[in-house]
């Protein structure tokens, strides 16, 4: 019977859900990461209304993932994903320099709201095959990362198409997974 009890306790204790939401401007690539997390390719996206939500297991760990669509008449509509939230996939779009302002704007939204105040951030820099794109550490200066402290965070550039870095970012979160 104790055998039975701690194998019950023991698959609670490994199977536990981890929620993730993924957010970023439309177009940024947030859909795509998505099924490249879940199917190791590329999928045909098109802008994402409401959400996708899939299961994505990583060497044990389970994330529920919320993909939430990033178009501007979306996005006040975030904040009703953001309930017992434990990462945010901030998703940059590493050419879009002109929209990188009205993404620093809703990233401190996020990081200012009560729901998400044990949330862990991992900001991808996507799109890193584009010539001229931004650096990570260029992103990561302009969003001034380094003056966040109330919230773990973590920078990762990528490559969607590809799947180059995605790992990394997957390997950064499961790392979080009992820290605190
Ligand atoms: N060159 C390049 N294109 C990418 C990359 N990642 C995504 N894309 C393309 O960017 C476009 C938008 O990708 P989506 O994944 O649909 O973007 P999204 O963030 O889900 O957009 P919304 O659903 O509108 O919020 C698609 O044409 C993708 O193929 C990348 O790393 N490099
Ligand atoms: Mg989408």
């Amino acid at each position: 019977v104790m055998g039975l009890i701690f194998a019950k306790l023991w698959s609670l204790f490994c199977n536990q859900e981890h929620k993730v939401i993924i957010v970023g401007l439309d177009n940024a690539g947030k859909t795509t990461i998505l099924y490249q997390f879940l199917m190791n390719e590329v999928v045909h996206t098109s802008p994402t209304i409401g959400s996708n939500v899939e299961e994505i297991v990583v060497k044990n760990t389970h994330f529920l993932m919320w993909d939430i669509g990033g178009q501007e008449s979306l996005r006040s509509s975030w904040n009703t994903y953001y309930s017992n939230t434990e990462f945010i996939i901030l998703v940059v779009d590493s050419i879009d320099r002109e929209r990188l302002a009205i993404t620093k704007e809703e990233l401190y939204r996020m990081l200012a709201h009560e729901d998400l105040r044990k949330a862990a951030v991992l900001i991808f820099a996507n799109k890193q095959d584009m010539k001229g794109c931004m650096t990570a550490a260029e992103i990561s200066k302009y969003l001034t990362l380094s003056s966040i402290k109330d919230h773990p965070w973590h920078i990762q550039s990528c490559c969607a198409l590809t799947g180059e870095g995605l790992c990394q970012g997957l390997e950064w979160m499961t790392s979080r997974i009992g820290v605190r």
